[in-house]
C-alpha cells in the first residue's frame, strides 16, 4: 500500500472526521493535504482531520513533552488545513480509533493534544473526556458586565457574548427571548468584536430547561457544523455563569444538530464530555490525487 494512503471516516454526532494512521510518524500532513482529505467534492470529506502518530514523533515539542503519560498525538487539522488546539468530538473518535486498531487496550488512557494530555474513559458504550481546565478569557469584564464580546450575525444587532477557553477558543452568546435559533444565517462566518487574534468558534445557545440547552455552533477554520465538543463544553460554562451556578458541579445536556451530548461540570474548572463515537467506513486514497 506504499502508493495509497490508509483513511478511516468517523464522527460524533455527527463532527465528522477522516482519520490518517501515521503510525511511524513518517507520513506528515501539510494543510494542503489536511483540506484535500476534507474537501466534500475533490476528497473525502469531513469537519476535520486526525493524524493518528506516536506523540514521540510530533513535531511540536510540546505535543512531545507528553510521551511519557500518553502514547499517541490526535494531530488534528480543520477542514481548511489550519491545525487546532483540540477537538472535542475528535477526542472519542480518535480513542475509539485507538482501541478498534489495537494501538491502546485499557478501558482508561490518555491521549496527547495541543491542548495537554486528556484522559479518556470508556463507560456505558460512550467515551468520556476530561477536557478542563477551561478559563474565562476575561474574567474581570465578565463580572462586571456578564459579557466581554459581542457577535454580530448578518445585519442584526449584536448579540452579547462570553469567550470561554477550552485550550481552543470558544465566543458563546445566550440568545434573547424572540430570537429563533433555527432562523439564524450561519452561512457566512458571525464577525466577533473585540475579534480574537487567533480567531474562535461560536456558540449560539438557548436554554431549555434545567441543564438542558439546544445549541448550533459556526467553528473557526470550518463553518457550521452539526456539533463541536468543546463548544458543547464552553456553552455548558457560560450558561452556568451567567445563572451564577458555576461551582455546582452541575451536569448539562447539549441538543446540536447531529444529537446529543452530555457535559460534567466539576470542582477546579474541570469539564468532562461525553458522547458517541462512530467509525463509518475504512479505505485507501491514492498518493498521486493528493496535493504536495
Ligand atoms: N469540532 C471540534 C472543534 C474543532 C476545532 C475548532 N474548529 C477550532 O479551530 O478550534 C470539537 O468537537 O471540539
Amino acid at each position: 500500500m506504499a502508493d495509497r494512503l490508509a483513511v478511516t471516516k468517523g464522527h460524533g454526532t455527527e463532527n465528522d472526521f477522516v482519520l490518517v494512521p501515521d503510525l511511524d510518524g513518517a507520513l506528515g500532513l501539510s494543510p494542503a493535504r489536511a483540506a484535500w482529505l476534507a474537501d466534500r467534492r475533490a476528497g473525502l470529506g469531513g469537519d476535520g482531520v486526525i493524524r493518528v502518530v506516536p506523540t514521540e514523533r510530533a513535531e511540536e515539542s510540546a505535543v512531545r513533552d507528553q510521551a511519557g503519560v500518553a502514547r499517541w498525538f490526535m494531530d488534528y487539522r480543520n477542514a481548511d488545513g489550519s491545525a487546532a488546539e483540540m477537538c472535542g468530538n475528535g477526542t472519542r473518535v480518535f480513542a475509539e480509533y485507538l482501541r478498534r486498531e489495537g494501538l491502546e487496550s485499557a478501558d482508561e488512557f490518555v491521549i496527547a493534544t495541543r491542548a495537554g494530555a486528556k484522559q479518556v474513559r470508556r463507560e456505558g458504550g460512550q467515551w468520556t473526556v476530561a477536557l478542563g481546565p477551561w478559563r474565562l478569557v476575561d474574567p474581570v469584564t465578565a463580572d462586571r458586565d456578564g459579557s466581554d464580546a459581542r457577535v454580530h450575525i448578518g445585519d442584526g444587532e449584536p448579540f452579547s457574548a462570553l469567550s470561554v477557553d477550552l485550550g481552543n477558543p470558544h465566543t458563546v452568546v445566550a440568545l434573547p427571548e424572540g430570537v429563533d435559533l433555527a432562523g439564524l444565517d450561519l452561512g457566512r462566518a458571525p464577525l466577533v468584536r473585540p475579534a480574537p487574534a487567533e480567531g474562535t468558534n461560536v456558540e449560539l445557545v438557548r436554554p431549555i430547561g434545567p441543564g438542558h440547552v439546544a445549541m448550533r455552533v459556526h467553528e473557526r477554520g470550518v463553518g457550521e457544523t452539526r456539533s463541536c465538543g468543546t463548544g458543547a463544553c464552553a456553552a455548558a460554562v457560560a450558561t452556568s455563569f451567567w445563572a451564577g451556578s458555576l461551582d455546582t458541579g452541575a451536569t448539562w445536556r447539549v441538543d446540536v444538530a447531529g444529537g446529543r451530548l452530555t457535559v460534567h461540570l466539576l470542582p477546579g474548572h474541570g469539564v468532562e464530555l461525553a458522547g458517541p463515537a462512530v467509525l463509518v467506513a475504512d479505505g485507501s486514497v491514492p498518493l498521486a490525487l493528493l496535493p504536495d
